[in-house]
């Protein structure tokens, strides 16, 4: 995998640095600083004790953890959370409990997401009065079907 330097400054001094679980991953996981119980449906904004500058040209996004998805529902409100170059204050996260009955425990130095350092463009935004012609035109929201689910769900 390649890799980009990110300074990183922790103000939090015990929290561990991110840290990617195994050698291929894209996400290092990151930990909650505080004690949390979100209720069922419920959010709340954690922090993650570290704070980073990102090169230029590059940003990172917050991901949720499959594993936490899938077995408790625990996501992030705003998924992928955008880590913009410029940004130096703590990076949070925004988690949601999307089961309907449990509350989630989260105790200090659980990693609870995943940040994804990624590099990006600006676009050039130029104006014309028609664009090119494509295979797909307008076609979306489902011009491809594969709606069977939709028909045995809504019956
Ligand atoms: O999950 C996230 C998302 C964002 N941020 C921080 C870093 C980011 O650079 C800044 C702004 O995020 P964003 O642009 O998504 O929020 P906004 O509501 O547009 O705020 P602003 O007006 O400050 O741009 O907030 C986080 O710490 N965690
Ligand atoms: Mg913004």
């Amino acid at each position: 995998m390649p890799s980009v330097e990110v300074l990183l400054s922790r103000l939090d001094p015990s929290v561990p640095l991110p840290s990617y679980a195994r050698a291929g991953d894209a996400g290092a996981d990151l930990v909650t600083t505080t004690d949390v119980v979100i209720g069922p449906g419920e959010r709340e904004v954690v922090g993650t004790g570290i704070a980073i500058a990102l090169p230029e040209g590059y940003a990172a996004f917050v991901h949720p953890r499959s594993g936490l998805a899938a077995r408790v529902g625990l996501s992030v409100v705003n998924t992928p959370g955008t880590i913009d170059a410029g940004y130096r204050g703590e990076i949070k996260v925004c988690l949601v409990n999307h089961d309907l009955r449990a509350p989630i425990v989260l105790t200090r130095g659980d990693r609870i997401a995943q940040l994804v350092v990624q590099k990006v463009e600006h676009a050039v935004f130029r104006e014309v009065d028609d664009l090119p012609d494509s295979d797909r035109g307008a076609g979306g929201y489902g011009s491809t079907g594969g709606h069977e689910v939709l028909a045995r769900t809504e019956g």
